[in-house]
Protein backbone atom coordinates (compact mmCIF):
# COMPACT_ATOMS: atom_id res chain seq x y z
CA UNK A 1 0.00 0.00 0.00
CA UNK A 2 1.30 3.36 -0.84
CA UNK A 3 2.50 5.41 2.17
CA UNK A 4 0.26 9.10 1.77
CA UNK A 5 3.29 10.82 3.26
CA UNK A 6 5.71 10.05 0.41
CA UNK A 7 3.06 9.83 -2.22
CA UNK A 8 5.26 11.03 -5.51
CA UNK A 9 9.02 10.54 -4.21
CA UNK A 10 10.70 8.81 -6.57
CA UNK A 11 11.29 4.83 -5.48
CA UNK A 12 14.68 4.25 -4.92
CA UNK A 13 16.14 1.02 -6.91
CA UNK A 14 17.19 -0.61 -4.05
CA UNK A 15 16.62 0.01 -0.31
CA UNK A 16 16.88 -2.29 2.86
CA UNK A 17 14.89 -1.17 5.71
CA UNK A 18 15.57 -2.31 9.47
CA UNK A 19 17.61 -5.78 8.43
CA UNK A 20 18.25 -7.70 10.88
CA UNK A 21 19.79 -11.05 10.32
CA UNK A 22 20.93 -13.59 13.08
CA UNK A 23 22.96 -16.67 12.29
CA UNK A 24 23.97 -20.29 13.97
CA UNK A 25 21.55 -18.21 16.67
CA UNK A 26 24.04 -15.40 16.80
CA UNK A 27 23.21 -11.51 15.71
CA UNK A 28 24.87 -10.85 12.59
CA UNK A 29 23.06 -7.65 11.58
CA UNK A 30 21.02 -5.10 13.80
CA UNK A 31 18.64 -2.89 12.35
CA UNK A 32 21.09 -2.02 9.07
CA UNK A 33 19.02 0.13 6.13
CA UNK A 34 20.65 1.80 3.37
CA UNK A 35 19.23 3.05 -0.31
CA UNK A 36 20.73 3.52 -3.29
CA UNK A 37 19.24 5.64 -6.17
CA UNK A 38 19.86 4.82 -9.89
CA UNK A 39 22.76 5.94 -10.56
CA UNK A 40 24.34 5.61 -6.76
CA UNK A 41 27.47 3.63 -6.56
CA UNK A 42 27.32 2.54 -2.56
CA UNK A 43 30.13 1.43 -1.05
CA UNK A 44 30.19 -0.75 2.32
CA UNK A 45 33.23 0.01 4.68
CA UNK A 46 33.93 -1.45 8.01
CA UNK A 47 36.38 -3.85 9.88
CA UNK A 48 36.70 -7.70 9.34
CA UNK A 49 33.29 -9.75 10.67
CA UNK A 50 31.15 -6.02 10.55
CA UNK A 51 28.16 -7.56 8.29
CA UNK A 52 29.23 -6.36 4.94
CA UNK A 53 28.79 -9.85 3.13
CA UNK A 54 25.79 -10.67 5.29
CA UNK A 55 24.42 -7.53 4.10
CA UNK A 56 24.73 -8.21 0.44
CA UNK A 57 23.26 -11.80 0.86
CA UNK A 58 20.19 -10.14 2.39
CA UNK A 59 20.33 -7.59 -0.46
CA UNK A 60 20.84 -10.54 -3.01
CA UNK A 61 17.72 -12.55 -0.78
CA UNK A 62 20.07 -15.35 -0.63
CA UNK A 63 19.57 -15.25 2.92
CA UNK A 64 16.43 -14.28 4.97
CA UNK A 65 16.03 -11.38 7.17
CA UNK A 66 14.45 -12.19 11.17
CA UNK A 67 12.89 -8.49 10.48
CA UNK A 68 13.19 -5.67 8.08
CA UNK A 69 12.65 -5.40 4.13
CA UNK A 70 14.55 -5.02 1.05
CA UNK A 71 13.01 -3.67 -2.34
CA UNK A 72 14.30 -3.63 -5.91
CA UNK A 73 12.64 -0.86 -7.42
CA UNK A 74 9.91 -0.75 -4.96
CA UNK A 75 8.80 -4.38 -4.88
CA UNK A 76 9.47 -6.38 -1.72
CA UNK A 77 12.28 -9.09 -2.59
CA UNK A 78 11.19 -11.89 -0.78
CA UNK A 79 8.20 -11.78 -3.13
CA UNK A 80 9.71 -11.84 -6.64
CA UNK A 81 10.91 -15.23 -8.20
CA UNK A 82 14.19 -16.40 -8.08
CA UNK A 83 14.42 -15.71 -11.81
CA UNK A 84 12.77 -12.12 -11.27
CA UNK A 85 15.37 -11.40 -8.42
CA UNK A 86 18.27 -12.37 -11.12
CA UNK A 87 16.62 -10.18 -13.98
CA UNK A 88 17.04 -7.47 -11.21
CA UNK A 89 19.97 -7.64 -9.17
CA UNK A 90 23.43 -9.33 -10.25
CA UNK A 91 26.09 -10.31 -7.72
CA UNK A 92 29.60 -11.19 -7.52
CA UNK A 93 31.19 -13.58 -4.73
CA UNK A 94 33.66 -12.66 -2.33
CA UNK A 95 35.47 -16.14 -3.02
CA UNK A 96 36.74 -16.87 -6.23
CA UNK A 97 36.63 -20.35 -6.19
CA UNK A 98 35.01 -21.63 -9.57
CA UNK A 99 35.73 -25.61 -9.42
CA UNK A 100 34.06 -26.69 -12.35
CA UNK A 101 36.19 -26.49 -15.43
CA UNK A 102 34.13 -24.36 -17.89
CA UNK A 103 35.74 -22.06 -20.13
CA UNK A 104 35.83 -18.11 -19.59
CA UNK A 105 33.53 -17.50 -22.14
CA UNK A 106 30.86 -20.64 -20.94
CA UNK A 107 31.20 -18.76 -17.15
CA UNK A 108 30.01 -15.52 -18.50
CA UNK A 109 27.29 -17.32 -20.75
CA UNK A 110 25.96 -18.04 -17.59
CA UNK A 111 24.73 -14.47 -16.79
CA UNK A 112 22.55 -14.82 -19.37
CA UNK A 113 20.32 -17.78 -17.96
CA UNK A 114 17.70 -15.43 -16.44
CA UNK A 115 17.01 -13.82 -19.59
CA UNK A 116 16.46 -16.96 -21.35
CA UNK A 117 13.61 -19.88 -21.14
CA UNK A 118 13.97 -23.14 -19.85
CA UNK A 119 15.03 -25.07 -22.69
CA UNK A 120 15.91 -22.04 -24.90
CA UNK A 121 19.36 -21.56 -26.47
CA UNK A 122 21.41 -18.30 -26.51
CA UNK A 123 21.03 -16.70 -29.57
CA UNK A 124 23.31 -14.07 -31.51
CA UNK A 125 22.17 -11.36 -29.34
CA UNK A 126 23.14 -13.16 -26.30
CA UNK A 127 26.55 -13.70 -27.77
CA UNK A 128 27.34 -10.13 -28.11
CA UNK A 129 26.44 -9.08 -24.96
CA UNK A 130 28.20 -11.81 -23.50
CA UNK A 131 31.44 -10.96 -25.69
CA UNK A 132 30.96 -7.32 -24.72
CA UNK A 133 30.72 -7.96 -21.28
CA UNK A 134 33.98 -9.85 -21.46
CA UNK A 135 35.25 -6.98 -23.06
CA UNK A 136 34.56 -4.16 -20.69
CA UNK A 137 35.83 -6.37 -17.73
CA UNK A 138 39.13 -7.46 -20.00
CA UNK A 139 38.41 -10.83 -20.43
CA UNK A 140 37.91 -11.01 -24.08
CA UNK A 141 41.61 -12.55 -24.77
CA UNK A 142 41.24 -15.65 -22.10
CA UNK A 143 37.81 -16.74 -23.76
CA UNK A 144 38.64 -19.82 -24.27
CA UNK A 145 41.29 -21.30 -21.26
CA UNK A 146 39.17 -22.57 -18.44
CA UNK A 147 38.73 -20.15 -15.43
CA UNK A 148 40.49 -23.10 -12.95
CA UNK A 149 43.79 -21.83 -15.40
CA UNK A 150 43.27 -18.11 -14.19
CA UNK A 151 44.91 -16.36 -11.44
CA UNK A 152 42.29 -15.08 -8.31
CA UNK A 153 42.65 -11.54 -10.13
CA UNK A 154 41.65 -12.36 -13.66
CA UNK A 155 38.64 -14.70 -12.31
CA UNK A 156 37.42 -11.96 -10.06
CA UNK A 157 37.23 -9.83 -13.68
CA UNK A 158 35.24 -13.12 -15.27
CA UNK A 159 33.17 -13.06 -12.35
CA UNK A 160 32.23 -9.29 -12.91
CA UNK A 161 31.67 -10.07 -16.46
CA UNK A 162 29.33 -12.92 -15.89
CA UNK A 163 27.42 -10.30 -13.89
CA UNK A 164 27.60 -7.66 -16.97
CA UNK A 165 26.03 -10.10 -18.96
CA UNK A 166 23.17 -10.57 -16.85
CA UNK A 167 22.41 -6.83 -17.78
CA UNK A 168 20.68 -6.04 -14.35
CA UNK A 169 20.03 -2.29 -13.05
CA UNK A 170 21.19 -3.67 -9.87
CA UNK A 171 24.75 -4.85 -9.68
CA UNK A 172 26.11 -6.20 -5.96
CA UNK A 173 29.63 -6.61 -5.53
CA UNK A 174 31.72 -8.27 -2.35
CA UNK A 175 35.26 -7.10 -2.57
CA UNK A 176 35.76 -6.67 -6.46
CA UNK A 177 39.30 -5.23 -6.14
CA UNK A 178 40.61 -7.65 -3.21
CA UNK A 179 42.76 -10.27 -5.79
CA UNK A 180 43.46 -7.15 -8.19
CA UNK A 181 46.72 -5.24 -8.43
CA UNK A 182 46.83 -1.14 -8.23
CA UNK A 183 46.18 -0.98 -12.16
CA UNK A 184 43.30 -3.33 -12.33
CA UNK A 185 41.77 -2.59 -8.83
CA UNK A 186 41.53 1.15 -10.43
CA UNK A 187 40.14 0.33 -14.01
CA UNK A 188 37.35 -2.27 -12.31
CA UNK A 189 36.26 0.49 -10.40
CA UNK A 190 36.61 2.92 -13.02
CA UNK A 191 34.37 0.45 -14.65
CA UNK A 192 31.63 0.11 -12.04
CA UNK A 193 31.64 3.98 -12.04
CA UNK A 194 31.20 4.36 -15.69
CA UNK A 195 28.08 1.50 -15.50
CA UNK A 196 26.82 4.01 -12.77
CA UNK A 197 26.87 6.56 -14.77
CA UNK A 198 25.11 5.10 -17.36
CA UNK A 199 21.94 4.76 -14.69
CA UNK A 200 23.33 1.29 -12.95
CA UNK A 201 22.93 1.06 -9.30
CA UNK A 202 25.86 -0.56 -7.80
CA UNK A 203 26.72 -2.06 -3.85
CA UNK A 204 29.96 -3.02 -3.29
CA UNK A 205 31.80 -4.23 -0.07
CA UNK A 206 35.46 -2.63 -0.15
CA UNK A 207 38.14 -3.00 2.17
CA UNK A 208 39.60 0.12 0.72
CA UNK A 209 38.30 3.05 2.17
CA UNK A 210 40.50 5.05 -0.11
CA UNK A 211 39.55 3.61 -2.89
CA UNK A 212 36.15 3.42 -1.78
CA UNK A 213 36.06 7.58 -1.20
CA UNK A 214 37.30 7.86 -4.73
CA UNK A 215 34.94 6.12 -6.25
CA UNK A 216 31.75 5.15 -4.42
CA UNK A 217 28.91 8.39 -3.57
CA UNK A 218 28.18 7.01 -0.50
CA UNK A 219 29.66 4.89 2.24
CA UNK A 220 28.07 3.14 4.59
CA UNK A 221 30.16 1.90 7.40
CA UNK A 222 29.45 -0.48 9.48
CA UNK A 223 30.69 -2.38 12.71
CA UNK A 224 29.38 -5.29 14.86
CA UNK A 225 26.56 -5.40 12.60
CA UNK A 226 25.52 -1.68 12.78
CA UNK A 227 25.56 0.89 10.47
CA UNK A 228 28.13 3.45 12.27
CA UNK A 229 27.54 6.45 9.84
CA UNK A 230 26.51 6.76 6.04
CA UNK A 231 26.68 9.11 4.05
CA UNK A 232 28.91 10.66 1.37
CA UNK A 233 32.72 10.03 1.86
CA UNK A 234 34.06 13.02 3.32
CA UNK A 235 31.28 12.90 6.06
CA UNK A 236 32.11 9.52 6.71
CA UNK A 237 35.66 9.11 6.88
CA UNK A 238 36.49 11.28 9.69
CA UNK A 239 38.98 10.39 12.83
CA UNK A 240 36.04 9.73 15.44
CA UNK A 241 33.71 7.00 13.02
CA UNK A 242 36.94 5.37 12.34
CA UNK A 243 38.71 5.56 15.91
CA UNK A 244 35.02 3.65 16.88
CA UNK A 245 34.65 1.68 13.69
CA UNK A 246 37.91 -0.06 13.71
CA UNK A 247 39.72 1.08 16.99
CA UNK A 248 42.18 2.61 15.14
CA UNK A 249 44.19 6.24 15.15
CA UNK A 250 44.01 7.13 11.72
CA UNK A 251 45.14 10.58 10.09
CA UNK A 252 42.18 12.00 7.09
CA UNK A 253 43.70 14.26 4.83
CA UNK A 254 42.61 15.16 1.34
CA UNK A 255 43.58 12.82 -1.61
CA UNK A 256 45.81 14.98 -4.11
CA UNK A 257 43.94 16.32 -7.11
CA UNK A 258 40.53 15.84 -5.69
CA UNK A 259 38.05 16.26 -2.59
CA UNK A 260 38.09 12.50 -1.68
CA UNK A 261 39.35 11.94 1.84
CA UNK A 262 42.40 10.13 2.52
CA UNK A 263 43.00 7.98 5.35
CA UNK A 264 46.15 6.78 6.91
CA UNK A 265 46.34 4.28 9.47
CA UNK A 266 48.68 5.61 12.37
CA UNK A 267 51.05 3.71 14.76
CA UNK A 268 51.62 5.24 17.67
CA UNK A 269 53.69 8.46 17.03
CA UNK A 270 54.47 11.33 18.66
CA UNK A 271 54.64 14.90 16.52
CA UNK A 272 57.28 16.18 19.39
CA UNK A 273 60.26 14.15 18.15
CA UNK A 274 59.46 16.31 14.81
CA UNK A 275 61.40 18.97 13.03
CA UNK A 276 59.41 21.04 10.52
CA UNK A 277 60.08 24.20 8.48
CA UNK A 278 56.70 26.54 7.46
CA UNK A 279 56.96 28.32 4.73
CA UNK A 280 54.30 30.64 4.18
CA UNK A 281 53.12 34.07 4.84
CA UNK A 282 49.95 35.49 6.83
CA UNK A 283 47.42 34.58 9.27
CA UNK A 284 47.17 30.54 8.12
CA UNK A 285 50.93 30.49 8.30
CA UNK A 286 51.20 31.73 11.83
CA UNK A 287 48.20 29.29 12.94
CA UNK A 288 50.27 26.42 11.78
CA UNK A 289 53.28 27.93 13.62
CA UNK A 290 51.27 27.79 16.90
CA UNK A 291 50.10 24.73 16.45
CA UNK A 292 52.68 23.01 15.74
CA UNK A 293 54.64 24.15 18.59
CA UNK A 294 51.32 23.65 20.71
CA UNK A 295 51.95 20.09 19.84
CA UNK A 296 55.47 20.07 20.92
CA UNK A 297 57.18 20.29 17.02
CA UNK A 298 60.03 22.14 16.71
CA UNK A 299 59.34 24.42 14.25
CA UNK A 300 61.72 26.58 11.80
CA UNK A 301 59.84 29.32 9.43
CA UNK A 302 61.57 31.46 6.34
CA UNK A 303 61.99 33.57 4.48
CA UNK A 304 59.16 35.70 5.85
CA UNK A 305 58.91 40.01 5.18
CA UNK A 306 59.54 41.07 9.04
CA UNK A 307 56.15 41.94 10.25
CA UNK A 308 54.31 39.45 8.88
CA UNK A 309 51.62 37.70 11.14
CA UNK A 310 53.76 34.30 10.55
CA UNK A 311 57.29 36.05 11.21
CA UNK A 312 55.74 37.43 14.42
CA UNK A 313 53.92 34.00 15.79
CA UNK A 314 57.38 32.42 15.23
CA UNK A 315 59.33 35.51 17.38
CA UNK A 316 56.54 35.19 20.51
CA UNK A 317 57.53 31.51 20.06
CA UNK A 318 60.97 31.62 19.90
CA UNK A 319 61.30 29.71 16.52
CA UNK A 320 64.41 30.71 14.30
CA UNK A 321 62.89 32.78 11.36
CA UNK A 322 64.60 33.76 8.71
CA UNK A 323 63.07 37.13 7.93
CA UNK A 324 64.15 40.10 5.18
CA UNK A 325 62.64 43.55 5.32
CA UNK A 326 59.00 44.08 4.00
CA UNK A 327 59.35 44.76 0.34
CA UNK A 328 62.86 44.44 -0.23
CA UNK A 329 62.91 40.97 -2.09
CA UNK A 330 64.65 37.89 -0.88
CA UNK A 331 68.53 37.70 -0.89
CA UNK A 332 70.59 34.91 -1.45
CA UNK A 333 71.85 34.35 2.28
CA UNK A 334 68.29 34.17 3.61
CA UNK A 335 66.95 32.18 0.74
CA UNK A 336 69.62 29.64 1.51
CA UNK A 337 69.36 29.38 5.18
CA UNK A 338 65.80 28.93 4.59
CA UNK A 339 66.53 26.21 2.14
CA UNK A 340 69.01 24.63 4.46
CA UNK A 341 66.37 24.68 7.71
CA UNK A 342 63.96 22.95 5.00
CA UNK A 343 66.13 20.39 3.76
CA UNK A 344 67.30 19.60 7.29
CA UNK A 345 63.62 19.10 8.95
CA UNK A 346 61.40 16.23 8.68
CA UNK A 347 59.23 17.95 6.88
CA UNK A 348 57.74 20.88 5.58
CA UNK A 349 54.50 22.57 5.56
CA UNK A 350 53.40 25.28 3.07
CA UNK A 351 50.60 27.52 4.26
CA UNK A 352 48.88 30.53 2.70
CA UNK A 353 50.87 32.57 0.01
CA UNK A 354 53.94 30.90 -0.29
CA UNK A 355 55.54 33.82 -3.16
CA UNK A 356 57.83 32.90 -5.87
CA UNK A 357 61.34 33.02 -4.30
CA UNK A 358 60.33 30.41 -1.77
CA UNK A 359 60.23 27.94 -4.31
CA UNK A 360 63.86 26.60 -3.98
CA UNK A 361 63.02 26.52 0.01
CA UNK A 362 59.55 24.21 -1.06
CA UNK A 363 61.71 22.09 -2.98
CA UNK A 364 64.23 21.10 -0.41
CA UNK A 365 62.15 19.50 1.58
CA UNK A 366 61.69 15.77 1.84
CA UNK A 367 57.80 15.79 2.62
CA UNK A 368 55.02 18.89 1.94
CA UNK A 369 52.46 19.09 4.05
CA UNK A 370 50.42 21.60 2.62
CA UNK A 371 47.52 23.53 5.11
CA UNK A 372 44.19 23.39 3.28
CA UNK A 373 42.91 26.34 1.58
CA UNK A 374 44.35 28.29 -1.55
CA UNK A 375 47.28 27.36 -3.33
CA UNK A 376 47.20 23.78 -2.50
CA UNK A 377 47.13 22.41 -5.93
CA UNK A 378 50.01 24.42 -6.95
CA UNK A 379 52.27 22.31 -4.90
CA UNK A 380 50.52 18.93 -5.15
CA UNK A 381 52.96 16.29 -5.66
CA UNK A 382 53.40 12.93 -4.46
CA UNK A 383 55.03 13.77 -1.63
CA UNK A 384 52.47 16.21 -0.67
CA UNK A 385 49.60 15.46 1.89
CA UNK A 386 47.17 18.06 2.49
CA UNK A 387 45.54 18.59 6.18
CA UNK A 388 43.59 21.46 8.09
CA UNK A 389 45.72 23.46 9.91
CA UNK A 390 44.06 21.09 13.27
CA UNK A 391 45.20 18.06 11.50
CA UNK A 392 48.93 19.00 11.09
CA UNK A 393 50.72 17.60 14.59
CA UNK A 394 49.07 14.07 12.98
CA UNK A 395 49.97 14.83 9.82
CA UNK A 396 53.51 15.76 10.51
CA UNK A 397 53.81 12.78 12.90
CA UNK A 398 52.42 10.21 9.67
CA UNK A 399 55.75 11.07 7.80
CA UNK A 400 58.66 9.01 8.62
CA UNK A 401 61.54 11.25 10.70
CA UNK A 402 64.55 12.16 8.49
CA UNK A 403 66.74 10.23 11.08
CA UNK A 404 64.54 6.92 10.72
CA UNK A 405 64.56 7.17 6.95
CA UNK A 406 68.40 8.08 6.97
CA UNK A 407 68.82 4.62 8.93
CA UNK A 408 66.94 2.73 6.38
CA UNK A 409 68.63 3.93 3.44
CA UNK A 410 71.59 3.08 4.90
CA UNK A 411 70.83 0.17 6.17
CA UNK A 412 69.50 -1.17 2.71
CA UNK A 413 72.72 0.15 1.43
CA UNK A 414 74.69 -2.28 3.66
CA UNK A 415 72.38 -4.87 2.55
CA UNK A 416 73.41 -4.02 -1.15
CA UNK A 417 77.17 -4.05 -0.63
N1 LIG B 1 26.64 -19.06 9.04
C1 LIG B 1 27.12 -18.33 10.01
N2 LIG B 1 26.98 -18.70 11.30
C2 LIG B 1 27.48 -17.94 12.32
N3 LIG B 1 28.13 -16.78 12.13
C3 LIG B 1 28.33 -16.37 10.88
C4 LIG B 1 27.82 -17.10 9.75
N4 LIG B 1 28.15 -16.41 8.63
C5 LIG B 1 28.82 -15.31 9.05
N5 LIG B 1 28.91 -15.28 10.39
C6 LIG B 1 29.56 -14.23 11.20
O1 LIG B 1 28.92 -13.02 10.92
C7 LIG B 1 29.84 -11.94 11.07
C8 LIG B 1 29.75 -11.05 9.84
O2 LIG B 1 30.28 -11.74 8.74
P1 LIG B 1 30.41 -11.07 7.32
O3 LIG B 1 31.04 -12.09 6.42
O4 LIG B 1 29.12 -10.49 6.93
O5 LIG B 1 31.44 -9.90 7.63
P2 LIG B 1 32.26 -8.96 6.64
O6 LIG B 1 32.05 -7.58 7.11
O7 LIG B 1 31.90 -9.27 5.23
O8 LIG B 1 33.73 -9.42 6.96
P3 LIG B 1 35.08 -9.46 6.05
O9 LIG B 1 35.49 -8.04 5.87
O10 LIG B 1 36.03 -10.21 6.92
O11 LIG B 1 34.76 -10.16 4.77
C9 LIG B 1 31.20 -12.58 11.28
O12 LIG B 1 31.51 -12.51 12.65
C10 LIG B 1 31.01 -14.01 10.84
O13 LIG B 1 31.85 -14.88 11.55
Amino acid sequence: MSDPDHAGDPVPMLSAEGLSVSLGGTRILSDVSLTAECGDFVALVGPNGAGKTTTLRALRATLSPDSGTVRVAGDPIEGLSSKQVSQRVASTPQATTLSFDFTVRQTVEMGRTPHLGRFERADSGDRDTVRAAMERADVARFADRPVTSLSGGERQRVLLARALAQETPVLLLDEPTSNLDINHAVNTLELVADLVREGKTAVAAIHDLNLAARYCDELVLLADGEVRAAGPPRDVLNTDTLGDAFDAETLVTRQPGTEAPLVTPLPDSDPSDRTVHVVGTGRQAAAAVARLVAAGVTVTVGVVPAGDAAAERAAELDCEVVTVPPFAGVDDASRERATELAGAADSAVVAGDVGDANQSVVAAARRLVAVDGEGVPAIESPRTTVATVEALPEAVAAAPTRSGEDRRVRSREQQDR
